[in-house]
């Protein structure tokens, strides 16, 4: 159908004409033309929304994301293969999250299947997530069904998601770029979506009804246990306090009702549902077997349920001191002003509770550190170390927060514990916290906030207590600023920061060295060290701070004869750069130290100025003069 014909079409079904276009099809056309004043002969691009608005769409969408994402990502990877995209969106429209085929990013991003597009009626014209925003009900909409001639190659699915309190809280979606087929073939695509979101409901009705007795019904025993077509929650006083949209519709049905009508329902006595008191309802559990658990509706029809407990909470974990800080804290650096200033911080941080922020370029010894920190503390419980840049994206919360038993493909049937609970009364160390996805980093703001953990897919939080020490190479407070990185969270990690000095700036690296040689020293045979190649390392800028020297130690140590280093068993590059502090001799005062008096003596003994003819900083240059033994010049 040519752009015209279409034109034409819409404004034959404004005047009232039958063209044989589904009734839900129709009315949203009508909406258009008569509430929202579109004009279907003009062509309108997608809407994407300002990043600042998408932040703020995603930050208040953010609960459902949490609970719904194992559900969208296993319908996501079930319809993937036949070129589908998934879009979930607010009740605005706006979509929150996205899954599709990275590689066909810009024709998405055209065609509106994107983070942040708006798909609502008044916006986007008829579309499946703007119809299904203004009826509340599961539809396709398929090609020409759009308003929109632009959006006219695209076949929508979409079902409504309710929250527990029966408003609709967003809409998931599934969408195809283009189709040759018919809008028939939709119709299993309806089955899938509306599958999904019957269990993100059940999912969110779970983890918000925690203290109250939750009953799940289904028409058939079989299902009952593991996908119950609806479920409620009452409280302790018999009272509805939550419902699933299957269980807004069951309720509704039992009394004659209109399910649109939530507050109807809501906080209603559930006796005046069902043909059986409280303390009946109550006994529905698993403890008799799932045919035996009938139930009258007073409408006349008979169900099968399923009836949970309220959970208690779990009691929280004391965190137990023990000793150990002495001695771990000596192992910070040697006795420098520097380190010891670090060291009286740690001392006095590491037995509160408050999270640190650890900053330091890479390979500095933020680990090292964090693991001092923990050992000062006192706590009782592990220290657990997770790299959030080395886990890849899709699996970094089900790492941190586990998963549920069959939470997705592949995962353990018996689900798993995450890292965080491994920490459990212990240290969390999140190395490279900057590169956290931005949904793991909504999810762990809420764990901070909260004490609990919900693992991915599942319903039921746990307690959690532990320390948090976190750390990045990059600083958060630009990606802050950049929008890349939390806000709140970044106040939440950095009640207190230590930065750690690159090596080039620490005093100690002689102590550094001798802690190194005693580290990579064989069974029973010191490792030394030459005159000379100390002297080398002494005077070698060390750019991969602490771990480059240690892998050079490494190094040395697997290539020296007797257990003594030599300049000729250290790493090429770091002979070659360490501008030859020492041929193979005893002498302190090798060449570097002569050239150093050299340059000194042509600046007439200006520190400043002898820096910046050797490209150096000044502080680098008193230390390379410290080293080396040479006076500052009077
Ligand atoms: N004070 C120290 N004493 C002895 N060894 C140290 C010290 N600091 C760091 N190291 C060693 O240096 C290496 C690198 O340290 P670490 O892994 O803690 O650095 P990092 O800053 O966390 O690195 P990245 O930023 O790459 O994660 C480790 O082998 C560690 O044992």
């Amino acid at each position: 159908m040519g752009f015209a014909d279409h034109v034409r079409e819409i404004e034959r079904v404004g005047k009232g004409s039958n063209t044989g276009r589904d009734a839900i099809v129709v009315e949203s056309w009508r909406r258009c033309l008569e509430t929202y004043q579109l004009d279907p002969a003009q062509a309108r691009e997608a809407v994407i929304v300002s990043q600042t608005r998408l932040r703020e769409h995603r930050q208040q969408a953010e609960d459902l994301v949490r609970i719904a994402r194992s559900g969208l990502e296993r319908l996501y990877r079930q319809v993937a293969q036949q070129n589908y995209v998934l879009l979930l969106s607010d009740r605005q429209g706006v979509t929150v999250e996205f899954l599709g085929d990275p590689s066909f990013n810009n024709n998405l991003r055209k065609a509106g299947l994107y983070l942040g597009s708006e798909w609502s009626e008044p916006r986007a014209g008829t579309c499946a997530v703007g119809a299904c925003i203004a009826t509340g009900e599961a539809l396709t909409i398929h090609q020409t069904d759009h308003f929109d001639i632009t959006h006219t190659p695209l076949s929508c699915t979409a079902a409504p998601i309710y929250d527990t309190q029966g408003s609709l809280a967003a809409v998931l979606d599934i969408s195809l770029l283009s189709s040759p087929i018919l809008k028939t073939s939709q119709n299993m695509a309806r089955h899938l979506v509306s599958s999904t979101v019957r269990r993100i409901e059940l999912a969110n009705l779970m983890a918000n009804s925690r203290h109250d007795l939750v009953l799940r019904f289904a028409g058939a025993p079989e299902f009952l246990d593991v996908d119950p077509e609806a479920a409620i929650s009452v409280d302790g006083a018999g009272r509805i306090t939550g419902m699933t949209h299957g269980g807004a519709r069951l309720l509704a049905a039992s009394r004659g009702l209109d399910w649109r009508m939530p507050e109807l329902l809501i906080g209603q006595p559930v006796t005046d549902f069902f043909l059986a008191g409280l303390d009946e309802l109550s006994s529905l559990t698993r403890a008799s077997l799932p045919q035996d658990r009938r139930i009258a509706v007073r409408d006349g029809s008979l169900l099968f349920a399923h009836a949970i407990e309220p959970q208690q909470r779990t009691a929280s974990v004391p965190l137990a001191r023990s000793s150990g800080g002495p001695l771990a804290i000596s192992r910070l650096g040697g006795s420098v002003p520097a380190i010891d200033n670090l060291r009286r911080k740690v001392t006095k941080l590491a037995p509160s509770r408050l999270p640190i922020l650890l900053q330091g370029e890479t390979g500095t010894g933020k680990e090292h550190l964090a693991r001092i920190v923990h050992e000062v503390s006192g706590l009782s419980g592990r220290f657990v170390a997770v790299n959030c840049a080395a886990i890849p994206e899709q699996l970094i919360e089900s790492e941190l927060f586990g998963y549920a038993p069959g939470a997705f493909t592949g995962a353990l049937a018996k689900g798993r514990k995450g890292l965080i609970e491994e920490a459990d009364g212990g240290t969390l160390f999140l190395d490279e916290i900057g590169d956290m996805p931005y949904a793991g980093q909504s999810r762990l703001l809420r764990v901070l906030a909260e004490g609990e953990v919900l693992p991915v897919g599942g319903s039921a939080p746990r307690k959690v207590e532990f320390r948090v020490v976190s750390a990045s190479h990059r600083s958060l407070a630009d990606m802050v600023a950049a929008g890349t990185f939390r806000e709140d969270l970044y106040y939440r990690l950095n009640a207190a920061v230590l930065s750690l000095p690159p090596l080039a700036e620490r005093d100690d690296l002689p102590w550094l060295l001798d802690r190194l040689l005693e580290k990579h020293a064989k069974e029973g045979l010191p490792l030394r060290i030459s005159t000379a190649a100390r002297l080398m390392i002494l005077s070698y800028r060390w750019p991969g701070n602490v771990r480059e020297l240690d892998n050079a130690i490494a190094f040395a140590a697997a290539l020296c004869d007797e257990g003594v280093i030599e300049t000729a068993d250290l790493p090429d590059h770091v002979t070659r750069l360490s501008g030859n502090a020492a041929e193979d001799t005893n002498d302190a005062d090798g060449k570097d130290a002569a050239d150093l008096r050299a340059v000194l003596a042509a600046c007439k003994g200006n520190v400043s100025e002898a820096a910046r003819r050797l490209g150096i900083d000044r502080t680098t240059m008193h230390r390379r003069m410290r080293r080396l033994g040479i006076d500052r010049p009077h």
